[in-house]
């Protein structure tokens, strides 16, 4: 599945760049005011905080929300107390596109991730251009040569990488990258199984200057508070926000 959803969406930058050529989206990515550091607005504090996903659709779960406008939901988000707001833009099975990214942009203050399934200098570019302050890097898609490249690109452009892994392994190719952004994803991205105590049982392998993302899996404040007691910084959540009051439920979720 994951090497299916990186295909398609490779597959899809390469079509929207028949029209709209490298040279062309890496000028656009240029000329972008700064980039904010998420690594500043998401540093360990004694509360823990919350990057809110705009999630249309996916492959586990189906239809989930119709989010005809994405800005408004975002400002909702940034009203509730999120620290930052994760767009996906893959189009087949998610529902989302580079123009929510943009809309996004222009709506909020916060740093805004392009959650994507990224594996060429084009799409980091496109993130760029779109206005992403953040691109995630999901290590199980990509080889180390692949992974340093794209790396380096996203950091050489002003962005921060959010590095998603799901094995000791993963974390450990992902330190030897020096990143300081590090998600452990709970959703096994083949089989779609959901698994609370990963994040837990990999939170000892974290570099020590890293900040800890839990990603998925959090339906209630009782799942942000197992997260947090394991040790994470910060949780991504999608579901939950996109189905209920986004108001009310980050407000629960960031009482924890
Ligand atoms: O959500 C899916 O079904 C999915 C399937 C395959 C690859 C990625 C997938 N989701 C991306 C995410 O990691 C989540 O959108 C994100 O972590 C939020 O998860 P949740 O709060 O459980 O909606």
């Amino acid at each position: 599945m994951l090497s299916e959803l990186t295909a398609n969406a490779v597959a899809d930058s390469l079509s929207r760049r028949e029209t709209r050529p490298f040279a062309e989206v890496e000028r656009a990515a240029l000329e972008r005011p700064a980039a904010i550091d998420a690594l500043e607005v998401l540093k360990p504090s004694e509360r823990v905080k919350v990057i809110a996903e705009i999630k249309r659709s996916s492959p586990s779960r189906g239809a989930l929300a119709q989010i005809a406008d994405p800005a408004a939901l975002a400002r909702s988000y940034e009203l509730g107390g999120a620290s930052a707001i994760s767009v996906l833009t893959e189009g087949r099975r998610f529902g989302g596109s580079l123009a929510d990214l943009e809309a996004v942009r222009a709506a909020v203050a916060l740093p805004v991730l392009r959650k994507d399934f990224i594996a060429t200098p084009y799409q980091v570019l496109e993130a760029r251009a779109a206005g992403a302050d953040l691109v995630l890097l999901i290590v199980a898609a990509l080889d180390d040569a692949t992974l340093r490249e794209l790396f380096d690109l996203i950091v050489e452009l002003g962005m921060t990488p959010l590095v998603e892994t799901h094995s000791a392994e993963e974390l450990d190719r992902t330190a030897a990258l020096g990143a300081r952004l590090i998600g452990v994803n709970a959703r096994d991205l083949s089989t779609f199984e959901l698994d609370r105590d990963l994040f837990g049982r990999l939170a000892d392998r974290f570099p020590a200057d890293a900040i800890k993302v839990a990603e998925s899996a959090v339906l209630s404040a009782a799942d942000v508070a197992h997260y947090r007691a394991a040790g994470a910084d910060v949780v991504l959540v999608g579901e939950a926000l996109v189905t209920g009051d986004p108001i009310e439920n980050l407000r629960a979720f960031l009482a924890v």
